[in-house]
């Protein structure tokens, strides 16, 4: 099943090659290196300040490497560097075929912007004018993500947390990108509205053929979404492969005490 897969699998839609980090001394992330192909969901794990964050915000676009190079395979382009491209031309694949789900939705919502304003303002940033279509799509992504549309015209700070990442989501999806990033989608959030949320993040990512680069310290989180999933410890990857293998029959002494520490919680 797997080989016949990888024989007709599609080109990567993204290669992280060699991405390094410091901050003055201290190291964020090291020589790390791999790919995510589309609709695939990777996982990126690890113990606080092991240097997911700085990952995943050199990779999309946010932290400018030490080193390293960024291949993503452009709908109109081919293959591009990422970080050769200019700032306005990075800030629109970051708008368009990219999207970014904060653990925060403050960090990616408009609090003092309607709901559908947030949803709206995507697709208009890529040429959308039509104010009725707008609105009706914007209603249509709300109702994808399961917030009533009386509340439309509501402002994000009236809305509960799981609302709002809910609502951010919806902002992400709107344009209809191809590889998102999400930073602890569920951190911060009561463990009943994680799992109604990690239901619909599944369905969406699922139903959309979404690629997602997904870093979390919870493993149930990478379990219910992941195909693949990379362990980090001190900057670098210490193991990867697809996730069940990973967490059913973990090799590194620092995979297997995370595992363990988890199935005595
Ligand atoms: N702005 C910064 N300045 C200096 N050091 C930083 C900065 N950001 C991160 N670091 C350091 O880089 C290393 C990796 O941090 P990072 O935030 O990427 O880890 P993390 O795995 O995402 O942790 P957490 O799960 O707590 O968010 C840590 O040692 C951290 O102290």
């Amino acid at each position: 099943m797997i080989s016949s897969a990888k024989l007709t699998a599609p080109p990567p839609l993204l290669q992280v090659k060699g991405i390094s980090k410091s901050y003055g001394s201290q190291l964020g992330c090291q020589g790390i290196s791999f790919s995510v192909r589309p609709g695939e969901v990777m996982g990126i794990v690890g113990e606080s300040g092991s240097g997911k964050s700085t990952l995943l915000a050199c990779i999309s676009g946010r932290l400018q490497p030490d080193t390293g190079s960024l291949i993503y395979n452009m709908k109109d382009r081919g293959p591009v560097d990422v970080l050769a491209l200019s700032e306005p031309e990075r800030r629109r694949l970051a708008r368009t075929d990219w999207g970014i789900v904060h653990q925060n939705p403050r960090d990616g919502l408009r609090m003092d912007v309607t709901a559908g304003g947030n949803v709206g303002e995507r697709p208009m940033t890529i040429g959308a004018r039509h104010y009725g279509n707008i609105r009706s799509e914007a209603q249509d992504w709300l109702d994808k993500v399961e917030i009533d549309l009386f509340r439309t015209d509501d402002k994000p700070k009236t809305f509960s947390g799981g609302m709002q990442q809910r609502l951010q989501i919806a902002r992400n999806l709107a344009t209809r990108p191809r590889l998102v990033f999400m930073d602890e989608p569920t951190g911060g959030l009561d463990v009943s509205v994680q799992a109604r949320l990690l239901d619909l993040l599944r369905g969406l990512v699922r139903e959309l053929g979404l690629a997602v680069i997904i870093v979390t310290h919870d493993l149930a989180v990478v379990r219910l979404l992941a195909d693949r999933l990379m362990v980090m410890q001190r900057g670098q990857v210490i193991e990867e492969g697809l996730t069940d293998q990973v967490l059913d029959d973990p090799h590194h002494p620092y995979t297997q005490l995370l595992v363990s520490s988890v199935l005595q919680a």
